[in-house]
Formats: structure tokens, sequence, C-alpha cells
């Protein structure tokens, strides 16, 4: 197949008309017809067979094809929604031809069983595009590069399945179990996973001297892989949410859990003294209470001196590392970019310490590099502190903007997180940075969700499996106030780090 198509040229050029031609697996253009008949070189040639196909349902006539390894994409455009139709049509079957023959090599004859029917449901969304118009259950299309198609033909659907953890109720998989359902799960797992690789890159971008048109597109990956995953959650969010309404509720009685409206199991009701609410939600482990060691404990541990008490280093190291547990209940890779940095700064501070003896407390870390002018590197001490307890008011902002009763933002996660950033965080970054917070702040689970992973599926069972008939009351009481006094400890640690940073002129 070949004609005319419109390419994306950058914010200078926009969209300009190319003459592209997709023969034997690859797709190629030139400027003009004309240099194509002279057989002047391509401008340019992706092997179909490494590429993405990324169907926008917003834009009609426009689609991306992306190669990873290469980090390319190409923005396209068809006049009309029927022509980008024979274009997707023809590069999708290039495709599959690939993943059916030439490259299968050792690949199983299961992958391109995979491939077809994946081709399959492609063309079936695509036609429902064509007739109704843009669907909010195909938020977009994606055909991954071989490997992840390997991948994902493997993955019996625990892997994709944790992602999806970071959104949605996950009571509601009980009832899941249609393939329409499957297809948006995988592709808002692979999205998520798309998501987090542009960002990795584009961090790469910004720590290496790439020039600023390269960051542009970065951006724009981004942006776009931000916007498709968030279709793509709402949709989600959606399907999983309706199969719990009504006929479904006798799945959650069959499988032994008590529904929020059944009656209590009275033989595991204890006759002589039942817990009261209070006691239930004190006993409930959440989060808060799992932690080996918290800031309480480095509260507790604190030494008395002259001005100010000396923070023991190795319980606010322990109670940092605990803390790393909180990104991990999330179980999606949204957070992984924090945790990494959040460990690292652990590690930093570990390194520093173990490095020579004398850093028994945190303020001997500053101490000590700020006497021999070593503290403004970016694997100082002093640095991966600052922004270790940075990291750490912004969590304790944000728990006590979700969970106090004076706060305007209770229940609210978006919005108190993003008071908390901006409050304390925004002011340290760069444009850049703030411009990817805020993309990913969008993305945060809700307060169900937050309240779901700071106790934990198995917790949670367990509670509704006691008979307790105000088990989400009870949850939640537990989620509010053990999170309060988690976050009022860390709030008093770090306002004391606040204070010996304040003694040095340095701005936390
Ligand atoms: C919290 C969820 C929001 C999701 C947002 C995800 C999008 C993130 C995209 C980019 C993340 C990049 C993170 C890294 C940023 C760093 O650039 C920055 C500076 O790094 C520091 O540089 C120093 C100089 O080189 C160096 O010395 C130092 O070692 C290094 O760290 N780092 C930071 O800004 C620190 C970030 C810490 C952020 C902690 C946030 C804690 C949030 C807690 C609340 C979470 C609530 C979760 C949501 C629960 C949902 C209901």
């Amino acid at each position: 197949m070949e004609g005319q198509l419109y390419k994306w040229h950058g914010y200078i050029s926009g969209w300009t008309q190319k003459y592209f031609v997709l023969q034997n697996g690859s797709i190629c253009y030139y400027n003009t017809k004309s240099e194509r008949d002279k057989n002047q070189p391509a401008k340019e040639t992706l092997n179909m067979g490494l590429c993405e196909i990324v169907v926008d349902p917003h834009s009609p006539a426009q689609w991306e094809l992306r190669m990873p390894v290469e980090s390319k994409v190409w923005h396209l455009r068809t006049e009309s929604t029927p022509e980008r139709h024979q274009w997707i049509k023809a590069l999708g079957s290039a495709k599959a031809c690939l993943l059916d023959t030439s490259s299968l090599g050792s690949f199983s004859r299961s992958t391109s069983v995979e491939s077809s029917s994946r081709l399959l449901s492609y063309d079936q969304n695509l036609v429902a595009d064509d007739q109704q118009g843009p669907s909010s259950l195909n938020g977009s299309i994606h055909f991954e590069p071989i490997k992840e198609n390997l991948d994902t033909a493997n993955d019996s659907g625990n892997g994709s399945m944790n992602n999806l953890l970071l959104t949605s109720d996950t009571s509601s998989f009980v009832n899941v179990n249609n393939t329409d359902e499957e297809n948006n799960m995988s592709q808002l797992s692979n999205q998520c996973e798309k998501t987090i690789e542009n960002i990795r890159q584009l961090q790469q971008c910004l720590e290496g001297q790439h020039s600023s048109t390269h960051i542009d597109e970065r951006i724009q990956q981004v942006e776009s892989a931000v916007a498709a995953l968030s279709d793509l959650m709402t949709d989600c969010k959606q399907m999983l949410a309706e199969p719990m309404d009504s006929t479904d509720r006798g799945q959650e009685i069959d499988d032994g859990i008590p529904s929020e409206h059944s009656e209590p199991d009275h033989q595991n009701l204890d006759q002589s003294s039942p817990p009261s609410s209070d006691e239930k939600s004190r006993e409930l482990s959440t989060f808060f209470t799992s932690c080996v060691t918290d800031f309480g404990d480095v509260m507790s541990g604190l030494v008395k001196s002259e001005n100010q008490p000396l923070i023991p280093t190795e319980l606010f190291l322990d109670a940092c590392q605990c803390y790393m547990e909180f990104f991990e209940r999330f179980a999606g890779t949204l957070m992984g970019p924090l945790k990494t940095d959040i460990q690292g700064n652990i590690d930093k501070i570990t390194k520093v310490i173990n490095s020579v003896p004398g850093y028994k407390y945190l303020q001997d870390i500053l101490s000590k590099e700020i006497v021999a002018n070593q503290h403004t590197g970016p694997d100082t001490g002093t640095q991966a502190l600052l922004w270790l307890t940075r990291g750490l008011r912004v969590m304790c902002h944000f728990l006590n903007n979700c969970l106090s009763e004076d706060s305007d933002t209770r229940g609210d996660t978006s919005t108190s997180l993003v008071s908390s950033y901006t409050k304390f965080l925004a002011k340290h970054h760069n444009w850049m940075v703030q411009r990817l917070f805020k993309m990913g702040l969008k993305m945060i689970p809700s307060f169900e969700n937050f309240k779901v992973s700071m106790i934990g599926e198995a917790n949670l069972q367990a509670l509704k499996a006691s008979g307790d008939t105000h088990w989400e009351q009870t949850a939640e009481k537990a989620v509010i106030e053990q999170g309060l006094v988690y976050s009022s400890n860390m709030g008093k640690v770090t306002s004391l780090i606040h204070d010996v940073y304040q003694q040095y002129n340095i701005e936390v």
C-alpha cells in the first residue's frame, strides 16, 4: 500500500504531507511521490515488526507508529477516518504477517495465535469505532513489539492485574470474567508500563545533555501516554464498578464472604464480649501499624542535648526504609520513579554513615559535611537527607489533608496530594519535573482504593469474614486513626530536621 499521509514534524513545520510506502514488512516515506518514482532513498524507514500502532479514538484521522527500541514516534494523519482505517488495517496486517512468519524464529506457536487474536479484536474495535464514532471502551489500540507480545502471552493475568490495583476497587475482581474487560485491563497494564517507560526516558533525557527539541518530544510522548492511560483508567473503573450492582452480590456470598447487607455469621460472634468498634479498628492491622520501626520510635529514641534533641541516624533510616512499604502497597508502576528517588536517598545516607564512624545522629551528617564544605554535591548526606525530608513532609501533609476531620480536603486523595505537593515540593522542582508531577498527580488512586491499600486485601477479607456488619466503618476508622498517629510522629521528626537545616540557613 502507498499514498500521501500527513506526518507531524514538530511545532515549527507542523503537519507536512509525505509519500508513504508500506511493503515487505516496513514502512518508509519520501518527500514526494516523484522521489519514490525516481528510486531516491527514503527519508526514514520503520520495521513494522518492531512497531506499535497506537490509535487515538479522540482524533478520528490520526494515529501513531511507535518504535520503542529506537525511541521513534511517527505521528500520522489522514484526511478521513475511513482512510485511516485502510492504513491501519494494512499496517496491522504487515505486523501480523511478520509475527506469524519471518520474525517467529524460535517463538512458540501460541505467539502467532496471540497476535492474530489481537489483530481480530483490534479489527472489531476499529469497525466499532468507524460505525459508532469514538467508543469509550476503545481508549487506544496497541500492537506491542514482538517481545512484549510474548510477555503478554505468557502472562496469566496476575502481573497485569497488579497495575490495575492502582485504580480499581479490588473487591470487584471477583465478578470480572469478561474478555472485553480483560482486554481493557491488559491495555491498561501495557499503557501503564509504556507511560512509565516514557517518563523514564524523559528523566534520562533531562539528566543528559540532549537538545531542548529532544526534550520537547519526550514531554509530548509522556503527555500523550498519560492522556491515553487516564482514558483507559476511566473505562476500566467503569467496567469494574458495574458488575457489583444487584445480581452479582450473590457471588460474594458464594465465596463465603458476607456482603455489606448480609446477616452476620452468628457462629463467628464471640457470645461473651463482642469486641467494640473501637477495639476492632485498633486491632486491624494497616500499613501504619505494620512498620517494624516507625517515626514514633524515632521520637522515643531522641537523645537530649544542649540545644536540640539529637536524632539517631539508624532509627531514622529504619523508619524511612519501612516507609518505603507505603509505596509498595500501591503495586503500580506509577510510584516507580518516586520509590527510586527515595530509596536512592536512603542508600546515599547509609553510604555516608558507613564510610567512617561518627554519624550516630543526623545532626552529625550536616555538621561534618558543612565544616568540610562537602555538603552541596548530589550524593552528599546533606542533600540526600534534605530531599528525603521534603518527601516526608509531603507525605505527612498529605495524610493530614486526607484524614483529618478539620481538613477541607478530607477523603479527597487527589486534591490533598496536589495541595501538599504545591506547598512543599513544587518550589524545589524545575518546570519539567513539575509538569511530570502534575501529570502523575492526576492519576493517583481514590480514597476508597487508598484505604484498601493501607489495610491490605487479606486483612480486609478477614475483617469482612469476621462478621462485623460495620466492617467498612471499622476499616475507615482504622486507617484514619492509625494514619493520623503515624503522620503526627512523622511531622514531629521532620520538624526537628527542618530546625537542623534552618541553623545552617538551608531551606527544607
Ligand atoms: C505521589 C504520587 C504522585 C505520583 C507522581 C508520579 C509522577 C512522578 C514523575 C517524576 C518523579 C520524579 C521523582 C524524582 C524527582 C527528583 O528530581 C527530585 C530531586 O532529586 C534529588 O536531586 C538531588 C540533586 O541532584 C539529589 O541530591 C537527591 O539525591 C535527589 O533525590 N526528588 C524529589 O523531588 C523527591 C521526591 C520525593 C517525593 C515524595 C513524595 C511523597 C508523596 C507521599 C504521598 C504519596 C501519596 C500517594 C498517593 C496515595 C494515593 C491515594
